[in-house]
């Protein structure tokens, strides 16, 4: 007999639900039909039950389920004499050498989807951007240091891609992978060129984040929105966005089949096991705004939940903290990193380094980490599978009074407010970072203008008049 249970922590405080407000979902909107998720309440500190056999240690990891692809049919929604497919790939992007971390940071924090401001205050963006980049570097360096000195994002995400591209050509789809960076290289910019250059004329978007905020998948979508709409060639070709996709059955049971996995790896006298999952969090006011990326979260944990206990494995009971788990001297530790699909900072560093040493600090003796999906076969075939039930939904951006994507946007950006455009690292000459700083530095000034003239009550040519020698 041995206890396994479940936690749900955040590591950045996740709000109350009581404020959330559902999104009204386009028509465009692929939902997937997929079992009901069970009551979120298992997402709430209410039940504590726990105990529960488990089975034999043999039997306890299934070998991951793949569908075979079938014989030749035809696709629906593609045509192999005119269509030519791509899937674009949308994620974060992350520094690659300890360099990139401030310009990174830069790019992240230039985004009014992640600092927003007040309407009569978004010409500071860029100041205010620089200034947190600027404060939050070294941290954030020493934080990549200790993984290798950069974010292997980038990499992870070209294997998805080839994995996903080669997982279209077994289904008889074949059809070119792009990844499009939000912050970093390569970014959403040079995956458009090279859609273009590829003549893409059907089009499948698909962020790498398994639940919708606005702050990730919407932001990408946004930048990307204006990108093809520029485009007369791109926003002639059809498309199709894949909002999220926390709740299909393949990223469902390849979640529970790496759960599994790591709990078979815990030694057999660490009785009372506990899985938490971390996921990061969004500010409150995005949920009281109608970010669904709080809902989706709780329902991804649910169905995750659901399906390990069908699988015979847990009762689910949550809690909040690492420390309150310790006290309760539970001295098995499984974390769940929940809201990206692959290996990053927060789970090499955060969670493999400080939430272990956390852990070990508060008397709990085993501890295990379940990998990000990456290109797990599994994961990797229900994102082919994804991508093809969208095709026959695909459209074209100009080819309707309100495009789809347009139709998407306008459920949270009703604004429309303007994207900066992404700096690199510096480089000398006349290039966009030069312009990036000529830009700050007329902040500063105009600042200091506004201030002068505040102090002295006086306009600005009048006080430098005044300062002038007679
Ligand atoms: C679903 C995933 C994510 C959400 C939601 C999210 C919101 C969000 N993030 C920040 C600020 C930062 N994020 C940083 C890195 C980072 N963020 C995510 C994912 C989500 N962010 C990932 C996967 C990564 C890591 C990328 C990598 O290089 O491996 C960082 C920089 C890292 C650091 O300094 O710690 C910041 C800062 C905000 C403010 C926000 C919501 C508004
Ligand atoms: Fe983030």
């Amino acid at each position: 007999m041995r206890a396994v249970s479940v936690s749900a922590l955040q590591h950045v405080d996740c709000p109350p639900s009581t404020s959330y407000r559902p999104l009204a979902r386009p028509s465009l909107v692929h939902r997937y039909n997929v079992h009901r998720p069970c009551a979120a309440q298992s997402w709430q500190r209410t039940s504590t039950s726990r105990a529960v056999a488990t089975p034999d240690r043999a039997t306890e990891v299934p070998p991951p389920t793949l569908r075979s692809p079938g014989p030749a049919r035809p696709i629906p929604g593609y045509d192999p004499d005119t269509d030519r497919v791509g899937v674009l790939l949308l994620n974060l992007g992350g520094p690659e050498t300890l360099e990139d971390v401030r310009p990174f940071l830069y790019n992240l924090f230039a985004d009014p989807d992640i600092i927003r401001l007040p309407p009569a205050a978004r010409w500071l963006q860029p100041a205010v951007a620089w200034l947190i980049s600027t404060l939050r570097a070294p941290k954030s360096r020493r934080g990549y240091a200790a993984i290798g000195g950069g974010s292997p994002l980038r990499a992870i995400t070209q294997e998805q891609a080839d994995a996903l591209a080669g997982a279209l050509a077994d289904r008889a789809v074949p059809a070119r992978a792009y990844v499009a960076m939000r912050y970093w290289a390569p970014t959403t910019e040079q995956a458009v060129a090279a859609l273009k250059a590829d003549r893409i004329n059907k089009l499948v978007v698909l962020p790498l984040y398994p639940q919708f905020s606005v702050s990730t998948s919407g932001s990408s979508l946004r930048l990307l929105e204006r990108l093809l709409r520029e485009d007369a060639q791109l926003a002639a070709a059809r498309h199709v966005v894949i909002p999220s996709w926390y709740a299909r059955p393949g990223y469902v049971a390849a979640s529970c089949d790496l759960i599994q996995a790591e709990l078979a790896r815990f030694p057999a006298e660490a009785d009372g096991v506990e899985i938490f999952f971390s996921a990061h969090g969004v500010p409150q006011s995005y949920v009281d705004e109608g970010d669904p990326y709080k809902e989706e979260m709780e329902q991804c944990v649910a169905l995750i939940m659901t399906e390990l206990a069908a699988r015979g494995w847990l009762r689910p009971y949550t809690d909040d903290a690492i420390r309150y788990l310790g006290e309760r001297r539970v001295r098995g530790l499984l974390a769940v990193p929940i809201s990206f699909v692959s290996e990053h900072i927060e789970t090499l560093e955060e969670i493999d380094m400080e939430y272990r040493e956390l852990a070990e600090e508060v008397g709990i003796k085993s501890w295990g980490r379940v990998p990000a999906l990456n290109t797990n076969p599994v994961f990797i075939a229900d994102l082919a599978d994804a991508v093809l039930e969208a095709l026959p939904y695909a459209g074209s951006v100009a080819g309707s009074a309100v495009g789809e994507l347009d139709a998407l946007l306008e459920t949270y950006d009703r604004d429309r407010r303007q994207l900066p455009a992404p700096i690199g690292g510096w480089v000398w000459g006349w290039t966009r970072s030069a312009e990036t700083w000529n830009g700050r530095l007329a902040m500063l000034a105009l600042l200091s203008v506004l201030l002068l003239e505040l102090v002295t009550g006086r306009g600005a040519i009048g006080t430098l008049l005044a300062l002038m020698p007679r």
